[in-house]
């Protein structure tokens, strides 16, 4: 069984004081198994983020099907969605997401608070988690303290304590400097060799150079997608970006 499983999803969106209606996705379906580390690209509109928020359960889908680990998370009733989206996923964002007023050890510590562990627990998995991020200098310090770089891997610490199935990643590069975004870069290719499972939107090349395998939407659906296998990063990088150009000139056959 795959870790997520994506079936014939759609959303069309009702604005709210017309009846236009918005088709984002029209038919998306793909696997992403256990260990992975997925980017996803496409142009501005594309459909990214909608899917993005209906896979980390914001948002649900006009049609379709979305499984993690077997279990449907269209049907998961409004209730509980804070708990599966706390127990199961863990999110960075483009802007970090991260509350000003808490320190960066709070903010970490966030999503335990919530799901009410004891504070010796809560230490007993920042220390190791603060150590792999070499982040222990900044915990007592608060985001508007921090570079943007150190910021992000805050939040990445806030997303992995948790021990999640799945990162969601939405454009995390995309505040960031170039030396930044290769420390980010480099912090998701270790965490993914630690078997952690990502899914990135990203606009970046680079970044998604760095995945193992890139799916690019056009027109609500994957219309394509290409594996690292055993491309180098370079090979990897002209064939995303040789890929986006025959997107957007169109020529490129269904995955
Ligand atoms: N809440 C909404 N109501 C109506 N239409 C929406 C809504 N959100 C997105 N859309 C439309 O759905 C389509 C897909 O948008 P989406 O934001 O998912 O694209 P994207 O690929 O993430 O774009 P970008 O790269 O610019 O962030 C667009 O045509 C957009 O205008």
């Amino acid at each position: 069984m795959s870790l997520l499983e994506v079936r014939n999803v759609k959303k069309i969106y009702t604005t709210r004081f017309s009846s236009n209606k918005v088709q984002a996705l029209s038919d998306v379906n793909f696997n992403v198994e256990k260990g992975e580390y997925v980017a996803i690209m496409g142009e501005s509109g594309s459909g990214k983020t909608t899917l993005l928020n209906i896979l980390a359960a914001l948002d649900r889908p006009t049609n379709g099907i979305v499984r993690l680990n077997g279990k449907d998370i269209t049907k998961i009733k409004d209730k509980q969605i804070s708990s599966f989206r706390r127990e199961h996923l863990g999110f960075v964002f483009q802007d970090f997401n991260l509350l000003n007023n808490f320190s960066n050890k709070d903010n970490i510590l966030l999503p335990l608070v919530l799901a009410k562990m004891k504070y010796n627990d809560m230490i007993h998995l920042l220390i190791p988690v603060a150590r792999e991020l070499g982040i222990e200098e900044l915990l007592d310090k608060y985001p508007y303290e921090i570079s943007g770089g150190q910021k992000q891997r805050v939040a990445i610490a806030r997303a992995i304590i948790t021990n999640p199935e799945l990162i969601l990643a939405d454009e995390p590069t995309g505040a960031l400097d170039s030396k930044s975004t290769e420390e980010l870069l480099n912090v998701f290719t270790s965490l993914n060799e630690n078997h952690q499972t990502i899914l990135m939107v990203t606009h970046s090349t680079k970044a998604a150079a760095h995945a193992k395998r890139v799916l690019f939407i056009k027109d609500g659906q994957v219309f394509h997608q290409i594996y690292r296998g055993e491309k180098t990063m370079d090979e990897m990088y002209q064939c995303i970006s040789d890929t986006l150009t025959l997107l957007a000139t169109g020529g490129v056959h269904h995955a």
